[in-house]
């Protein structure tokens, strides 16, 4: 066992990982240590080429989760989780979105003091990556005519710019991290790590699985049991602080595996409990899609940034100001979930995916076995609100999407759909089929949720620090109380920039993104 020592240990070099890492050696004393699972992203094509990103699903790359059985939705659903330097932002389509104000006004709902949007939206000014709309030359001519008829059909504005201000609704193509002239991702690694990657106090342990926390002689929990990639182990010591950023799933299994949960759980598997925490994978948010799929007549032009440029956002509550159904809208047929139930492939196709941007059917996570290789199960329990709100956006998306597709110049491109098909017209066909094909926009969130010290439901306090325990702080999606409306990837980046101000002491942006 060998041991090694820190200022702070960085669990998951993923996408809030990589911000830390780069804010925290900004100081030239501050001694930095990232664990990270997966291998570098560095000159690595296949990862660095956003439109490649389809490819790296279920491969090496990806950790790959699946679901427990979901009587209402899809039990068939594959959690992709990216094992790569960037975490999901390697592998991910780098749609960005700012929240919405009143995303971030819920969480201060959720007693987390000091997340509104006056101090957390400025953060944007100190984003390091390349977020732009998608570039005229990957501005497919079929993506083109979906933003028009979506427009025409619905009565939304074309949006040139989904982050200029907040939207209530529209179509465009959206905002993307990336270079257009390259295609190359503008992820959190490329971003932030690989400028400072020659640091000499910034350490990168690639490869390299943490499986435990453990205390140290004070009994702070500062000490990580890692895993490298010949098979031995060490501990790695952070004597400030250790930082989890391993994402929704994995840190909440860390935490888990630790004896932070639930005790009565825990005491079931037999694993010692340090801290019983109830709320350690409960929460588990997501935003849940369906698709409706059409073959056209011809081939598509190419070009394009990743195949899924271009969305529509609908609010069908005029009564409040952010969207209530968002679409993507994928130049490529998505037909994993429709060839399952029967459809067929098609040589060349479009599809539209509606999905819940703030869904209410939430679901939780928890431990199978004590031996940490053990993947967790996670039960989405997608689609099981009591008020039914979850399936009946999916069954207004399938109707929105055939308006829009019925409405020319989008309608001239298209031969036939080909699932859920014609002959499905009911709400209850529509909903049947659309809970079947659902799949997940990717979002997992909220497991070690943050909260007010009386909510017991509170895995980490506003500061981010975990409840009951010295020493570890948990940044990444799993501390999103809720959802935003949108893609969440800007959301994760900025909680980590805010959490590095929270570690130094550095003042935040003003509004105007200057600084104080
Ligand atoms: C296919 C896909 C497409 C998506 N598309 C978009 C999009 O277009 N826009 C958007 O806004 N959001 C998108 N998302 C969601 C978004 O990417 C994630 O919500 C966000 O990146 C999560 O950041 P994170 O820091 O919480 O976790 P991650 O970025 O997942 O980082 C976790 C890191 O921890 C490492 N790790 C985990 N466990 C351990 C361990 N025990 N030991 C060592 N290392 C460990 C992992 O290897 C990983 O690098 C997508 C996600 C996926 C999977």
């Amino acid at each position: 066992m060998s041991e090694s020592a820190y200022d702070y240990v960085i669990v998951g070099g993923g996408t809030a990982g990589c911000v830390l890492a780069a804010r925290l050696t900004e100081d030239p004393d501050c001694r930095v240590c990232v664990i990270e699972g997966g291998p570098s992203d560095v000159g690595d094509e296949n990862v660095l080429r956003l439109r490649n990103w389809i490819n790296l699903l279920e491969t090496e790359y990806d950790y790959g989760y699946t679901t427990t059985e979901q009587p209402r939705g899809n039990s068939h659903i594959v959690h992709s989780r990216a094992r790569v330097l960037g975490g999901c932002s390697s592998h991910n389509t780098l749609i960005s979105f700012l929240p919405f104000p009143e995303d971030l006004d819920e969480w201060v709902a959720k007693g987390c003091a000091g997340w509104d949007p006056v101090t957390i939206l400025p953060y944007r000014h100190r984003l390091k990556n390349h977020i732009v709309p998608v570039g005229e030359e990957d501005q497919n001519p079929i993506a083109r005519d979906f933003v028009t008829a979506a427009a025409e059909a619905l009565g939304v504005p074309v949006i040139e710019d989904f982050n200029r201000a907040p939207f209530p609704e529209g179509a465009g193509f959206f905002s993307l991290a990336y270079d257009p002239a390259t295609n190359k991702r503008s992820s959190a690694s490329v971003a932030y790590l690989h400028p400072v990657m020659d640091r000499p106090n910034l350490t990168l342990k690639l490869l390299t699985w943490a499986y435990r926390l453990e205390p140290d002689p004070a009994g702070r929990l500062t000490r990580v049991a890692v895993r490298y990639e010949d098979g031995s182990t060490g501990t790695v010591h952070a004597e400030r602080e250790l930082l989890l950023c391993a994402g929704a799933v994995d840190t909440p299994r860390l935490l888990l595996h630790s004896g932070v949960g639930p005790a009565d759980e825990l005491r079931a598997l037999g694993i010692d409990v340090r801290a019983d925490l109830p709320g350690v994978g409960e929460n588990l948010l997501d935003h849940p899609e369906s698709v409706i799929v059409w073959e056209t007549r011809e081939p598509l032009p190419p070009n394009s940034a990743m195949d899924s440029d271009a969305g529509l956002f609908v609010r069908r509550d005029p009564g409040r100001p952010r969207p209530d159904l968002m679409f993507h809208f994928y130049q490529v047929p998505f037909t994993v979930n429709t060839e399952r139930l029967g459809y067929p492939a098609v040589p060349h196709g479009v599809c539209m995916t509606p999905n819940v941007p703030r869904a209410r059917s939430t679901g939780r996570m928890w431990l199978r076995s004590a031996d940490p290789a053990v993947h967790p199960a996670l039960d989405f329990r997608y689609f099981t609100d009591p008020e039914g709100h979850d399936e009946r956006t999916l069954v207004d998306g399938l109707r929105m999407a055939r308006e829009v597709a019925a409405t020319a110049p989008l309608r001239d491109w298209l031969f036939r759909e080909v699932a859920p098909g014609l002959n499905l017209v009911t709400d209850q066909e529509l909903s049947d089929y659309g809970r079947r094909a659902a799949h997940t926009v990717y979002h997992p969130a909220g497991t070690c949720r943050m909260g007010a010290a009386d909510d017991p439901w509170a895995v980490v306090d506003p500061e981010l620090r975990l409840r009951g325990l010295e020493g570890v702080r948990v940044v990444d999606a799993s501390v999103f109380p809720t959802l935003p409306s949108v893609n969440p990837m800007v959301t994760v980046l900025l909680a980590a920039e805010r959490a590095a101000d929270l570690l130094t002491g550095r003042p935040g942006p003003e509004p105007d993104g200057s600084e104080r």
